[in-house]
């Protein structure tokens, strides 16, 4: 058993087969003066094709996994039509005689090595998708066939060196159970649309691996925890394949509580909303039994595009998700970026520690422009529906202040334009570094509810890089320094009469909920998976009876002894329950 990165959840249970490398040999040849006008034309009608073929593909897709996710495709289109991309090719035709092809291979070969070389997840990616879009032209200009997987086999796990959103879309999702990749983040775009297709996936295999996988090599793969087993035993396939059994079971189990509301049985109502990024992922959330959507990561509306989205744009994206929701929470983070997540088209400082450098609130507050147009887009779409608005990052009463001026402004533009918006919209913040929670305080008088992100705050309270493998073993959400955070934050909220929610990974963890009622948060906001199996425990478990629990977590001294805690007391109810 090797172990990679779980970037899109699920088991498959299958033979391996390979993809082929997706780079042609591209043979030396020399032109004449007399020939650049027939090479440019030649490179011309390539781009062409290809533009029509990507424009296909991202048509079918929008069918599939909708609007936003199809946007990747639109910045393959980009890559085309950039005029830095075409007088590479035209330079190399020019200044070396060198036909179309050699001119093409030459100019992806630049710009991805350009890419390679920055230390920069986010830029790597981009490399692929230059390799992605260069390999479609080249295909074309030297007139070779797709490489089409197989489909009259038996359905497989495909693996390759690294997969782009192009070859993704390309294969037929019935016949791939899984996929394995040696290269790769969960951040790719590959990954948000593995996710999204529901194909479990597991990347960044390649330094765990120490033979090459071969074509119709037995694999099991998890894609929630990286898990790759080769030519597996007997006993772990069976143990697989009930574990896969029991998934799919519990799915079909927990259907009926889709529209149960999550109230446990002594009365506290404990909403259970989803995390979104998309339009699509919304749909699945509602099927999944979410209430409405406690936070709508707004970024990813930045990502797949070659510029800033109009308002219009943004309007239209978050109009009809709080549409669909009819009248449901909707809580729209502010722009995020930074840290991990780039804009192509955004200057991004070189930093030493993005996470702690120009992101999220920092950026809109510099960029007020940026700003003001999301915020006018969000407060016309609370005409539609029950749109909150949230701040991320904030360490400081000043910034929420300024972060409301900028409101206050696009709302007396929007007063003087005769444009509809809900005058009552309320704003809250997120609670995810320690500034925050030690003047919580503060910050409850300044906003209507609090919502604490357990991914930032468990990195900065705890200084663990949470993109960092290397110190991975040191990210614990269950340290005592996390939960005294947790609980200053929310006795500061209840002080004030604000509502608290938490949308962290950490809200959709089962092992906190003991945790959660013994605190009192109103709300938790959790990816669509969780929802369900969540739901069950919140239906099962009474919040009088956590009431104790909270004090002994509170003495707990280790991340161990509040996880076994928490271990003892839900043993305890199952017992109970079992017991009727
Ligand atoms: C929800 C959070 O935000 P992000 O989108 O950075 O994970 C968090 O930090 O907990």
């Amino acid at each position: 058993m090797i172990t990679g990165i779980g970037a899109s959840p699920g088991i498959a249970i299958g033979k391996a087969f390979v993809l082929p490398n997706w780079e042609w040999e591209v043979p030396e040849q020399r032109i004449d003066v007399a020939d650049f006008a027939r090479e440019f034309e030649r490179v011309y009608e390539g781009i062409r094709t290809s533009k029509h073929e990507i424009q296909q593909i991202r048509d079918e897709l929008c069918e599939v996994v909708g609007r936003e996710e199809s946007h990747i495709f639109d910045a393959h289109i980009a890559i085309l039509d950039d005029p830095v991309f075409m007088n590479e090719i035209q330079g190399i035709i020019q200044r070396q005689y060198k036909a179309a092809e050699v001119a093409v291979k030459e100019a992806i070969d630049h710009f991805v090595t350009m890419f390679d070389l920055l230390d920069d997840d986010y830029m790597k990616e981009r490399a692929l998708d230059i390799k992605d879009v260069g390999n479609r032209l080249l295909k074309h200009l030297l007139g070779v066939p797709e490489i089409k997987l197989p489909s009259d086999t038996q359905p497989f796990i495909l693996i390759a060196k690294e997969l782009s959103p192009s070859q993704l879309v390309n294969t037929n999702s019935d016949h791939v159970l899984g996929i394995v990749t040696l290269a790769g983040s969960t951040t790719s775009h590959t990954s948000i649309m593995a996710r999204a297709l529901g194909i479990p996936l597991v990347v960044g295999v390649e330094a765990a691996l120490k033979e090459p996988i071969t074509t119709g090599q037995s694999l099991i793969i998890n894609g929630t925890d990286g898990a790759v087993y080769i030519e597996p035993d007997q006993d772990t396939i069976s143990f697989y394949r009930q574990l896969q059994q029991r998934q799919s079971d519990d799915k079909r189990r927990l259907q009926h509580l889709v529209n149960t509301p999550s109230i446990t049985p002594d009365g506290k109502a404990l909403r259970l909303d989803a995390n979104i990024s998309s339009l699509k992922e919304l749909d699945i959330a509602l099927a999944g039994g979410a209430a409405g959507v406690g936070l709508f990561r707004t970024e990813f509306l930045y990502m797949d595009r070659n510029r800033f989205p109009k308002e219009e744009e943004q309007l239209a994206v978050y109009r009809s998700v709080a549409e669909k929701l009819g009248g449901e929470n909707l809580v729209i983070r502010t722009l995020d970026i930074g840290g991990d997540k780039h804009l192509d088209y955004f200057q991004h400082p070189e930093e030493d520690n993005p996470f702690m450098g120009y992101r999220a609130i920092r950026i809109s507050l510099d960029r007020k422009d940026l700003f003001k147009t999301q915020l006018r887009a969000i407060l016309r779409a609370s005409a539609y529906g029950n749109i909150k608005l949230m701040y991320p990052l904030i360490t400081s009463v000043d910034e929420v202040r300024a972060a409301n001026e900028v409101l206050a402004e696009a709302k007396s533009e929007l007063d003087a334009e005769g444009l509809d918006y809900d005058r009552d919209v309320e704003v809250g913040i997120m609670i995810e570094v320690p500034a925050a929670v030690m003047i919580a305080d503060l910050l409850a008088c300044e906003v209507d509810f609090f919502s604490i992100g357990t991914n930032d705050l468990v990195q900065f309270t705890l200084a663990v890089d949470r993109m960092n493998e290397e110190i991975s073993h040191l990210y614990e959400p269950f340290h005592p320094a996390l939960l005294r955070m947790l609980k200053l934050t929310v006795d500061a909220a209840k002080a004030q009469g604000i509502r608290v929610g938490v949308c962290g990974e950490l809200a959709g963890d089962m092992r906190a909920l003991p945790l959660w009622l013994s605190l009192d948060v109103d709300g938790l906001s959790m990816s669509a998976h969780s929802i369900l199996p969540m739901k069950e425990r919140v239906l099962l478990t009474e919040r009088k009876a956590c009431s104790g629990i909270g004090e002994k977590l509170q003495r707990c001294r280790t991340s161990r002894e509040l996880i076994a805690e928490l271990q003892i007391f839900m043993d305890k109810l199952d017992e109970k329950t079992a017991n009727g």
